[in-house]
């Protein structure tokens, strides 16, 4: 049938027809304005990443995934808005076109190149991934910016795996990956209540955008571009890029900043 995608015709402006909650009123991705409440009672986010196991990278046809062992607390974050610990389960990317700018939060107006999201769930409320997606205080995703410049000293590992997995539906091992390799120097953050930024759009992220980006190179994101959102087996090629939502209302929420 026809799946959500990032087309004109299956693309952000016409979720709300299958997900009604695409008009709600906590949607994510968000324009982050210049001047944020600084909130002194935030604590540093902390994030125990040192026994994470990394199980496999797959394409699903919205994005690259690498997919974590969370059966049990191995790799978890706590801290800074969060009041239980939640289990990392996977994290994947949104990026643009050659020369455009693919993140899905922007910063006073301004997009950058990419945007990684580091999905986590909290495991002591709930008793699985899929139904912490639908409790408002589910889920956890930490957000870190892209920019261009020089190389990614180790984010080769993960655009040599993409080769892999071309093909929406493709899955290949990637074992004893850290994404704490992918962190910037500082880990400064904002704040604020949100969504899922794909369908189902569920109203369950406390989201924690980092506010330092990292630096990869347009080499680098031009190996993301290699990717398709088509199977194999389908006739047309589609390249995957511009797999983004752009900023929702705000609806009145505020949006909290740590030192
Ligand atoms: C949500 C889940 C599939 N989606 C995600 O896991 C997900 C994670 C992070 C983001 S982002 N870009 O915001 O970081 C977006 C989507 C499957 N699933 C679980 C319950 C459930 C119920 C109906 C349909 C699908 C369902
Ligand atoms: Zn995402």
């Amino acid at each position: 049938g026809n799946h959500w995608g990032y087309s004109k015709e299956n693309g952000p402006d016409v979720w709300h027809k299958n997900y009604p909650v695409a008009l709600g009123s906590r949607q994510s991705p968000i324009d982050i304005p210049r001047q944020v409440s600084h909130d002194p009672s935030l604590g540093p986010i902390v994030l125990d990443y040192d026994h994470c196991t990394s199980i496999n990278i797959s394409n699903n046809g919205h994005s690259v995934v690498v997919n974590f062992d969370d059966t049990d607390d191995r790799s978890v974050i706590h801290g800074g808005p969060l009041e239980n610990p939640y289990r990392l389960k996977q994290f994947h990317f949104h990026w643009g076109g050659k020369g455009c700018d693919g993140s899905e939060h922007t910063v006073a107006g301004n997009s950058y190149a990419s945007e990684l999201h580091l999905v986590h769930w909290n495991a002591v409320k709930y008793q699985s991934f899929d139904q912490a997606a639908t409790a408002p205080d589910g889920l956890a995703v930490v957000g870190i910016f892209l920019e261009t410049g020089d190389d990614h000293r180790w984010l080769h590992t993960i655009t040599d795996a993409m080769y892999m997995v071309k093909y929406k539906g493709s899955v290949t091992d990637f074992k004893g990956f850290n994404p704490k390799c992918l962190l910037p120097s500082n880990l400064h953050f904002w704040t604020y209540l949100g969504s899922l930024t794909t369908p189902p759009l569920h109203e369950s992220v406390t989201w924690i955008l980092l506010k330092e980006p990292i630096v990869v190179s347009e080499k680098q994101l031009g190996k993301f571009r290699l990717v398709l959102f088509t199977g194999e087996e389908e006739d047309q090629r589609l390249r995957m890029e511009n797999n983004f939502r752009t900023p929702q209302p705000l609806k009145g929420r505020r949006i909290r900043s740590s030192n």
